[in-house]
C-alpha cells in the first residue's frame, strides 16, 4: 500500500488537489481519509464551549485514533472513519468504512506535524497558497458551506488560524518531498503527481 500525505494551510486547494489526483484512478485503487475527520469528540462540551476551541492546534486533533487507523489499513484491514459535523463542531454518530486500497490519501491541515504519521507516508506532498489568497478562499467557503458568518471567520482567523499557521502548519513545508504552488489551478503539479503514483504501482 501507498500512503501519500497532502498537508497545506486552510484554503491553500488540498482537496481540490486530490480530488483532481483521483480522477485519474479507479475507485477500487484509492481512497482518501481526511484529517477532519479524526477531530476529538467533543461531545462533553456545550455549543458555546465548543465554539472557543482552537481547531488549529495538533491538540484538536486525535492522532492516536488516526495511527490506529492507518496501521489497521497496512496491515489489509478495514477501518470506521468517523464523520464530522462543522456545524455541531463534532463528530456524527456516523462512520464510513474504509477498506485497505493500493494508494490510500491523508489530507489535512497538521498532518506533517506528527512525526508517526510523517513515517509512515510514501510520498508528503505541501500545497501553498499564499496567505491573502487562502484568507478569500476560507471566507467564501466557510460562509457558503460550513453556516459561518463574516465575524466569525475574522474573529478565528485572527485568533487562532493565522497564528496557528505560523506555528505548526508552514514550518512542515521543510517536511515535504513535493511543493505544490496553488495560487492557480496547477495542472502540471497534479499530472507529475500521478505520474509518480502510477510508476510507484508499477
Ligand atoms: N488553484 C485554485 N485556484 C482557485 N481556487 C481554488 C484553487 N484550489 C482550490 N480553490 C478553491 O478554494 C476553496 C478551498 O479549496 P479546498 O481544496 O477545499 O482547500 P483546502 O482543502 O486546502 O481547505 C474551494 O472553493 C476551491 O474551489
Ligand atoms: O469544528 C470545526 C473544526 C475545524 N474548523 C476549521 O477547519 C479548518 C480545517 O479544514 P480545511 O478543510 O483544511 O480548511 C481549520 O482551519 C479549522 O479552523 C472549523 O471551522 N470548525
Amino acid at each position: 500500500m501507498l500512503i501519500i500525505g497532502i498537508a497545506g494551510g486552510t484554503g491553500s486547494g488540498k482537496t481540490t488537489v486530490v480530488r483532481q489526483i483521483m480522477d485519474e484512478m479507479k475507485n477500487e485503487e484509492v481512497d482518501v481519509i481526511s484529517q477532519d475527520s479524526y477531530y476529538q469528540d467533543t461531545s462533553h462540551l456545550s455549543m458555546g464551549e465548543r465554539k472557543k476551541i482552537n481547531f488549529d492546534h495538533p491538540k484538536s486533533i486525535d492522532f492516536d485514533l488516526l495511527v490506529a487507523h492507518l496501521k489497521e489499513l497496512k496491515a489489509g484491514n478495514s477501518i470506521e472513519e468517523p464523520v464530522y459535523s462543522f456545524q455541531e463542531h463534532n463528530r456524527t454518530k456516523e462512520t464510513r468504512t474504509i477498506h485497505p486500497r493500493k494508494v490510500i490519501i491523508v489530507e489535512g491541515i497538521l498532518i506533517l506535524t506528527h512525526t508517526d504519521i510523517r513515517e509512515m507516508f510514501d510520498i508528503k506532498i505541501f500545497v501553498h497558497a499564499d496567505s491573502d489568497e487562502r484568507m478569500i478562499r476560507r471566507l467564501k467557503r466557510d460562509i457558503n458551506e460550513r453556516g459561518r458568518d463574516l465575524n466569525e471567520v475574522l474573529w478565528r482567523y485572527q485568533t487562532t488560524l493565522k497564528p496557528m499557521h505560523q506555528q505548526f502548519i508552514e514550518p512542515t513545508k521543510e517536511f515535504a518531498d513535493i511543493i505544490i504552488p496553488t495560487n492557480r489551478h496547477n495542472t502540471v503539479a497534479v499530472d507529475i503527481v500521478q505520474t509518480i503514483i502510477k510508476d510507484r504501482l508499477a
